[in-house]
């Protein structure tokens, strides 16, 4: 199945879900991409909304007047115990138009621990569509008790369980298309079949998703295209993915509820836009832009593109892109930064629960500090430490090639007052990963589903060592890697690390820090032992986030710091 993802979108997400879907482009060399230091140093300070504490009870009324006060989190400092200045989902969710847990009046509020596991999906695709493993307690997933027993073993008392919207969350879906062009289903696999089953009206599902499905079979029936059929092969429409897009700033927040808008991309069975049977792709697109584009009366649609796939597989998207109509850039304020996406790029489904674990990964991170955002898609959790943590420099690894140019966006949008260096390198986080992890404080890890590559552990591992001016020597595979890879040895002074050479000074900077970001449980289980293996690493705080509600899904935020946990001292 290869890198598949809980993040990537309705037909993956769920441990039910059979389809899976392999991380597309593997750029071969290092592209960098960088953004000079600024000599101004950092102007003005940064405003975030504080929303929700997910301890307190707090009704949505409260939570609504909240948003209109402001705090500083520059002043707040590092964060060393989460269970302080806890923030709840942002005012995005509002934006977003979601549906929250608590709905209760204040005085009528039963205990968080009820709230969690009162809410139910009330989904009438529920008993066939395999999106959802089960329909109460949907911020309540098994796997959370297994969670809170394996961080106790490690000395974290409570973890907590930050809830999410459970409705409308998921704005990026790809959903299957199947059937007849009189009668098209769109939606997911029924489980262990091939049938689709027709989600019109999904509750995890965003409404702006829900709407522009329903235009899409409108003009599939139109139009007369022919959905894909698996046992033949033929038909033209595949796949579709659906991206909401919520920052549309032309529109003051409160009423930007039902104005998301949703960048459409419709996966063609051809090898790219000359091939015979592209003319229905333009009629279908014409046709939908003109009902739903920028300037219809339902103005529903962002931009529309076209993504090629003849492949005989489970892979959903192709590697060849065309855009049809609309905006070239779809943007998303994303922990304190302006993000740009493209449809090939990875992003987060849970825009809110995303937030929320931005907003806490940002105070465990030293104002100052360097980091290596590693499996870093567009760049956004990088962005997002460069745009509030004064970093001295962000270095984002990805092998997505895809996420260059949005990068490359995104950046040209970081405040001049943001006095970092930031660059972004196009690489295997599995390729010679030392020489990304010498010179930073801190290293966040970001991986898909199946964990860390066992030579990024060992280089971690290694890390940890130099940061406690520990000396070993690198192991053979490690040289071996870095000799193969000449263009990524950066001269340094004194010429210490050359090639064929691989010795590191005992006064370079290694990383102190490790934050882990984890969609796959059982792989973070695995990846944490092999960390704290013989004292490398120790586990110093952790949370959980449900960015799938109704699945049975944790997304974890980890951080370790390098060496043993110290004892603490007692008094004799
Ligand atoms: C869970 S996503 C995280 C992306 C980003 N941090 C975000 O939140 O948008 C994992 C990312 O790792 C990338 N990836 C997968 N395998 C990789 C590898 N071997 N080296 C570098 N990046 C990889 C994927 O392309 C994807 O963008």
């Amino acid at each position: 199945m290869g890198d598949c993802c809980a993040c990537y979108g309705s037909l993956v997400s769920s441990s039910k879900w059979r389809i899976g879907f392999v991380v597309a482009a593997s750029g071969k060399k290092s592209v960098e991409v960088s953004r000079p230091l600024t000599s101004r140093k950092a102007a003005g300070k940064l405003k975030l909304h504080r929303t929700w504490t997910p301890g307190r009870r707090v009704s949505k009324e409260r939570y609504l007047s909240d948003r209109s006060r402001t705090t500083d989190l520059q002043d707040e400092g590092r964060e060393e115990d989460g269970n302080q200045n806890e923030e709840g989902p942002s005012s995005d969710g509002v934006q977003l138009g979601l549906e929250f847990p608590q709905e209760e009046d204040e005085t009528d509020i039963p205990a968080e621990e009820e709230v969690k596991t009162s809410s139910k999906l009330n989904c009438q695709h529920f008993s066939r569509c395999s999106g959802c493993a089960f329909e109460n307690g949907l911020n309540n997933p098994p796997v959370y008790n297994e969670a809170v027993t394996f961080f106790q073993k490690r000395r974290i008392a409570k973890l907590q369980l930050i809830p999410s919207a459970t409705h409308g969350w998921r704005c990026r879906a790809k959903l299957a298309v199947r059937g007849t062009s009189d009668d098209p289903f769109v939606g997911l696999f029924e489980e262990h079949s091939h049938s689709i089953v027709d989600i019109p009206e999904c509750r995890a599902h965003h409404p702006s998703i829900n709407a522009a499905v329903e235009l899409i079979k409108a003009v599939i029936r139109d139009v007369g295209v022919q959905p894909y059929d698996d046992e033949t092969c033929t038909g033209q429409l595949r796949y579709i993915q659906l991206v909401v897009n919520s920052y549309v700033t032309s529109v003051p927040v409160e009423q930007r509820k039902n104005t998301c808008k949703v960048q459409v991309s419709l996966v063609w069975n051809s090898r790219d836009e000359d091939s015979p049977g592209t003319e229905l792709l333009h009629k279908m697109a014409y046709s939908l832009w003109r009902r739903g584009g920028q300037g219809s009366r339902r103005d529903l649609l962002h931009s529309i593109w076209a993504n090629f796939q003849t492949t005989q597989t489970n892979i959903i998207l192709g590697q060849r892109w065309r855009r049809l109509f609309g905006h070239s850039e779809l943007w998303e304020r994303v922990g304190g930064a302006d993000v740009c996406y493209a449809p090939s790029s990875f992003g987060q489904a849970n825009y809110q629960s995303f937030e929320d674990l931005l907003q806490r990964l940002q105070r465990y991170v030293r104002k100052g500090s360097a980091v290596v955002d590693m499996f870093a898609g567009v760049g956004v959790i990088g962005l997002s430490l460069a745009a509030t943590r004064k970093c001295r420099f962000v270095k984002c690894v990805e092998v997505n090639k895809h996420c260059k140019e949005p990068f490359e966006r995104s950046l040209s949008r970081l405040p001049a007052s943001v006095d970092c260096q930031i660059s972004w390198h196009c690489a295997d986080a599995a390729e010679a990963p030392i020489t990304w992890l010498e010179g930073a404080d801190v290293v966040v890890v970001d991986p898909p589903r199946k964990g860390l590559q066992p030579v990024l552990i060992e280089a971690l591992r290694t890390a940890s060592l130099r940061a406690q001016g520990k000396t070993r020597s690198p192991s053979r595979n490690e040289i071996d890697k870095v000799e193969k890879r000449p263009w990524m040895l950066r001269a340094k002074d004194g010429g210490v690390q050359r090639e064929g050479e691989t010795t590191w000074r005992d006064d370079d900077v290694w990383p102190e820090q490790l934050i882990y970001v984890s969609c796959g449980w059982d792989s973070f289980k695995q990846d944490c032992e092999a960390l704290e293996e013989n004292g490398h690493w120790h586990l110093a705080n952790a949370h959980a986030y449900n960015f799938f509600p109704g699945t049975d899904s944790i997304e974890i935020l980890a951080v370790f710091r390098a060496g043993k946990r110290m004892k603490k001292k007692t008094r004799a």
